[in-house]
């Protein structure tokens, strides 16, 4: 039923156009304003985000460069797949994901010490010597990044999922902020702090330290868990039998830069194999035992092994959700930022 003030209404704009054939049906008014209305508060109200496809006019081979890049180094080195997921994830805590971690020079974020070992940067900066080449000036190093992080995962055996894109880089890096980041002594407190400031809860918290199910630590990290934690031994939520696996791995005053790996047993394959670890007491980093320890994060650990029936939760999956909340920490989109023509400087 159309009530008189939207005839009215309809009958002025109609007679407005008086040249042409066409003719304003208020109810197609409303909903297009109620539409454009709401798009404008939205924008207004979160800013620009990310969105998949973001590339797919002005940079359609994007995705297909970067996987192929990540997959001939992956070839010759797998730990280029750990060395890519963790290094998106430390860009994305430190200033969003902007690709701050890879701008080089004295006191840019990668001479911070949690950032010393990452590994890869020759991966992005391959792929994006590539993409300048198809499409230059175009694609964001911090959306390359998401990208081979991503890819890093499938060529692990884990799952796939949509990453949307639209980032742009960042023109500010400094070691100073690198303290962000969790470390591997922090509390189950601490860690859901540090995520629950980037909009990540206690469910994120587990499944994306579930990323160690890959990669390695060096002994340093957690060996002095193995012999003077407490006064008379080692730490006691280790299973014993996994001291002494560890011990001879690292042994007291070694090299501690050799590396272990974090998921015993299953370092290259994106499984749930860390989590059983966890409940075996054979996690490694201490932080990373802390997830079981600890009540409140134990639950998700249960829920990804299946042992809380109905409440059970597949890790791959919820992997990719999470990853994609991580990936749209604080991204810089539209006119903030640049698009860098070199990885690892400012342009
Ligand atoms: C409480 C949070 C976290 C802490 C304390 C932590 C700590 C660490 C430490 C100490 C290492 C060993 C570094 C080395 O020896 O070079 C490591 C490695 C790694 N981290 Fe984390 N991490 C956390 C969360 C995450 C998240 C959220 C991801 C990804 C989504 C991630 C992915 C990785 C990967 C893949 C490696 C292996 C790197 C390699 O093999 O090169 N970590 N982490
Ligand atoms: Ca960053
Ligand atoms: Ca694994």
């Amino acid at each position: 039923m159309q009530t008189s003030s939207q005839t009215n209404l309809s009958s002025i704009l109609n007679s407005l156009i008086p040249m042409t054939k066409l003719r304003f049906n208020p109810m197609l008014v409303l909903v297009v304003s109620i539409a454009v209305l709401f798009t404008f508060c939205s924008i207004l109200v979160h800013g620009q985000a990310t969105r998949i496809g973001f590339y797919s006019n002005s940079c359609p081979q994007v995705e297909s460069i970067v996987a192929s890049t990540v997959r001939s180094h992956f070839q010759s080195d797998p730990r280029i797949a750990p060395g890519l997921l963790r290094m998106h994830f430390h860009d994305c805590f430190v200033r969003g994901c902007d690709a701050s971690v890879l701008l080089a020079g004295s006191n840019s974020e990668r001479t911070a010490p949690p950032n010393l070992s990452l590994n890869g940067f020759e991966v992005i900066d391959d792929a994006k010597s590539q993409l300048e080449a198809a499409c230059p000036g175009v694609v964001s190093c911090a959306d390359i990044l998401a990208l081979a992080a991503r890819d890093s995962v499938v060529l692990t055996s884990g799952l796939r999922w949509s990453v949307p894109t639209g980032r742009r880089d960042g023109t500010i890096s400094l070691a100073s902020e690198a303290n962000n980041l969790p470390g591997f002594t922090d509390s189950i407190d601490v860690q859901k702090q540090k995520f629950s400031d980037k909009g990540l809860n206690s469910q994120d918290l587990v499944t994306l330290v579930g990323g160690h199910t890959i990669g390695t630590t060096q002994c340093q990290f957690f060996n002095y868990r193995l012999f003077n934690f407490t006064n008379n031994g080692p730490d006691p939520s280790m299973d014993p039998a996994f001291v002494t696996q560890m011990q001879a791995l690292c042994p007291q005053n070694g090299d501690g830069s050799r590396r272990v790996a974090l998921d015993t047993g299953s370092a290259g394959r994106f499984d749930t194999m860390f989590f059983s670890n966890l409940r075996n007491g054979r996690g490694v980093l201490e932080s990373d035992q802390k997830l079981w320890t600890d009540a409140s994060t134990r639950t998700f650990v249960q829920r990804f092994l299946g042992l809380r029936g109905v409440l059970g939760l597949t890790f791959n999956l919820e992997f990719g959700k999470s990853m994609v909340k991580m990936s749209n920490i604080e991204v810089k989109t539209g006119t903030q930022g640049e698009i860098r023509k070199v990885c690892s400087a400012v342009n």
